[in-house]
């Protein structure tokens, strides 16, 4: 059975223009496997991570369905889901401190953790159950009993780690969680949670803005713009072939070693409150068709194993008109230049 199951999952910030956030989201994810989901700013990756943990906001109305191997979240009652939280998904942040109290030992956190979660461990197997769980992450037992502020951030990091894994989630989501930490701490947090997610068979979400760090740690990426998914895939082949214009364009953004000029893509998101009758990254795009502001591609799965939704890959289903490349004018390329 699948860890994470998310079927045309949409979210909605209600509102005077209500925001569709996540727009007909799928995606699926196996034991101890890592995806990761990229995309720009405000193109929904926060509100679909949320959405998993059921942590969206008062007003955010949710639809479609995620499952937790055969347990459905949407439609769960707020108690319901707050009880869930951390036995079946479990969220590592970008900054420990947001959620360690600097009042309490280490030691009491992972107790209250325990005892809310592993109402019939005793005190002595819930302490064994902490300890083992923060050797798994590095951290020696002999610093149970410290405060959060005498450790380093990385520490805070694994720390926060360990209070995740401790309560065995079948589903991992992880927001950004190395952002904060210096390159040579993040690539151990990152060797840290693959190897975690090996031995112990949890799946992960990776949300990021790092392709760098997508390539390097997941097993599969999605690209997210708008609130839909451009195109998902194993990483290897998404890097090496991508299927979507949209993911070569943000691939060109990012800096790497062989990086000689940073590329940006010209003109901005589109409005989430406006409805989106075609592709969403139309109006961006150097190889849009005529169909594509105005006609949905849906999704088709490529040679390589992609599942895609651009008109490129369906071009026996355009009219030659249809096939016509976009007017400059009706680019937003045109209104930069
Ligand atoms: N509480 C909220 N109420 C209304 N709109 C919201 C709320 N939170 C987010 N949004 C809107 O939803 C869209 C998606 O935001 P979200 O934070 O999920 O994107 P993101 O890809 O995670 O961005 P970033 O990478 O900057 O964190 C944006 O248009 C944002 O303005």
């Amino acid at each position: 059975m699948s860890a994470l199951t998310v079927s045309c999952l949409r979210v909605v910030y209600a509102g005077r223009r209500p925001v569709r956030a996540v727009d007909g989201v799928s995606i699926e994810l196996q034991p101890g496997e890592s995806l990761g989901l990229v995309g720009e700013s405000g193109c929904g990756k926060s509100t679909l991570g949320k959405a998993l943990l059921g942590l969206l906001p008062d007003g955010a109305r949710m639809e479609g369905s995620v499952s937790v191997g055969d347990q459905e979240l949407v439609g769960l009652s707020p108690r319901k889901l707050r009880r869930l939280r951390g036995k079946q998904v479990g969220l590592v942040f970008q900054e420990p401190m947001t959620r360690l109290d600097p009042l309490m030992k280490v030691s009491e956190h992972f107790e209250e953790l325990l005892r809310t979660h592993e109402r019939k461990l005793s005190r002595k197997e819930r302490r064994e159950r902490a300890l083992e769980a923060l050797r798994a992450t590095g951290i020696p037992a002999s610093r149970y009993d410290q405060y959060p502020h005498e450790f380093s951030g990385g520490m805070r990091q694994r720390i926060m780690i360990a209070l995740t894994l401790v309560l065995r989630p079948a589903v991992v989501v992880a927001d950004e969680p190395t952002t904060a930490l210096d390159v040579l701490v993040e690539a151990q947090i990152l060797a840290l949670l693959a190897e975690l997610r090996r031995q112990s068979g949890t799946a992960l979400l990776l949300i990021t803005h790092n392709l760098g760090i997508v390539a390097e740690a997941c097993d599969r990426v999605a690209v997210m713009y708008a609130g839909r998914i451009m195109e998902e895939g194993p990483s290897q082949q998404v890097f090496r072939e991508p299927a979507h214009p949209y993911t070569r364009e943000l691939m060109r953004s990012t800096i790497s070693l062989s990086t000689t000029e940073l590329h940006s893509i010209p003109g901005s998101p589109p409005d989430l409150s406006e409805p989106i009758p075609g592709c969403p990254f139309a109006a961006r795009c150097p190889d849009a068709m005529r169909a594509c502001p105005v006609r949905n591609p849906g999704e088709v799965r490529t040679a390589g194993g992609q599942r895609v939704s651009c008109w490129l890959h369906r071009l026996h289903d355009l009219s030659g008109a249809e096939r016509e490349p976009l007017p400059r004018q009706e680019l937003a390329v045109a209104d930069e230049a």
